[in-house]
C-alpha cells in the first residue's frame, strides 16, 4: 500500500524538495504549509509529473490546525507514515533587539509546531493494528547545525532548533514502545529564501554585503561548499523509508562538516 507522508513547509526550500523526493520515492505527499498558494503550486508541479500529491493549508503554530492539517492528509490518500515537521522561521536577533512578541512568534513556530506535529502524527499512528514490533509511523523534525552548536546573531532560532534535538530525543524514548520513530535533520548552510534573508540581514547589520553575510556563516564548511535543499532532501529520503527503522532519537547533521557531533 502505497504510504503517506505530510511535510510542513513544504511549499518552498527544504520542504519543497523533501515533498519532491519522498514523492519520488513512492509516498503520496501532503504539501502542508501557510502560504497556500505555493503549495498548491508545488502539488500540481507533483500531480502533473505523475505522483500523488494534495496542497493543505496549515499554521503550525495553531494546534488546531496542525491537527486538521494531518487529517486531511488521511482523508486524502486513506492513510498516514510520515509527518516531516519542517516548517520554521529564521529571523536574525541581535540580543538588545529581541522582544517578547518575537519570542512568542519564533517559539511558536519552531518549537510547539514540532510538538503538535508530534502530537497530531501520534493520533493517525495509534488507530493502526500493529504486527510484533514492526514500525507503524516515522516523525521527522527539522533542527539545524546551529542547534548542535549555537552560532552568531541567530540568539531565538538557534534555542529553538537545540530545543527541537531535546523534544526529539525524549519523544523517541516515550514512542519507541508503540513502533514509533522520531528523528531530526540538521542542515547547514542551504540555498533557499531563509538563509539568503539571513545573510542579507547579517550583512546589513555589519555594514557588509549579502556575500559577507552568507561567508559568516560558510567559512567553516569542511566540503568547502553551500548545501542543495536536495542534500537535506536526501537524508529525509532515508529517515522516512524502511532502511532508517533501527534509527530513532538521532539528529543527522547534513551541513557538509561544519559541526563535528
Ligand atoms: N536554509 C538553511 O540554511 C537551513 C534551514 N533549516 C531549517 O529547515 C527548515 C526549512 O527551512 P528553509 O527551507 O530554508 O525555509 P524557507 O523560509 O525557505 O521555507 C519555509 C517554509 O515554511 C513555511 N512556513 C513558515 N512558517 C509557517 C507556519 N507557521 N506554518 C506553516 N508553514 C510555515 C513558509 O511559508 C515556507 O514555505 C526550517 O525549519 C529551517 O529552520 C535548518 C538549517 C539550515
Ligand atoms: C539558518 C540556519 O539554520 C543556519 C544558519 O544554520
Amino acid at each position: 500500500m502505497t504510504k503517506v507522508a505530510l511535510i510542513t513547509g513544504g511549499a518552498q526550500g527544504i520542504g519543497q524538495a523533501i515533498a519532491r523526493r519522498l514523492a519520488d520515492d513512492g509516498f503520496a505527499v501532503a504539501v502542508a504549509d501557510r502560504n497556500l498558494e505555493a503549495a498548491k503550486q508545488t502539488a500540481f508541479d507533483l500531480t502533473t509529473a505523475g505522483k500523488s500529491a494534495v496542497a493543505i493549508e496549515v499554521d503550525v503554530a495553531d494546534k488546531d490546525s496542525v491537527f486538521q492539517a494531518v487529517q486531511k492528509a488521511y482523508n486524502a490518500f486513506g492513510g498516514f507514515d510520515v509527518i516531516v515537521n519542517n516548517a520554521g522561521v529564521g529571523p536574525t536577533t541581535p540580543i538588545e533587539t529581541i522582544t517578547p512578541e518575537q519570542f512568542d512568534q519564533v517559539y511558536h513556530i519552531n518549537v510547539a509546531g514540532v510538538i503538535w506535529g508530534i502530537q497530531a502524527a501520534v493520533e493517525q499512528f495509534r488507530k493502526k493494528k500493529r504486527v510484533g514490533k514492526e514500525i507503524v509511523g516515522k516523525i521527522i523534525n527539522a533542527t539545524s547545525q546551529s542547534g548542535v552548536v549555537g552560532n552568531p546573531n541567530l540568539l531565538l532560532y538557534s534555542g529553538t532548533k537545540f530545543a527541537v534535538r531535546g523534544i526529539t530525543q525524549v519523544a523517541a524514548r516515550d514512542l519507541a514502545k508503540e513502533g514509533i520513530t522520531v528523528t531530526a535533520f540538521a542542515p547547514g548552510i542551504v540555498k533557499t529564501p531563509m538563509m539568503y534573508d539571513i545573510a542579507h540581514r547579517v550583512g546589513q547589520n555589519a555594514g557588509k554585503d549579502d556575500e559577507w553575510g552568507m561567508q559568516t556563516f560558510a567559512k567553516d564548511i569542511a566540503l568547502e561548499k553551500l548545501s542543495e535543499p536536495e542534500d537535506v532532501a536526501a537524508a529525509v529520503s532515508f529517515l522516512a523509508g524502511p532502511d532508517s527503522d533501527y534509527v530513532t532519537g538521532q539528529t543527522l547533521i547534513v551541513d557538509g562538516g561544519m559541526q563535528f557531533h
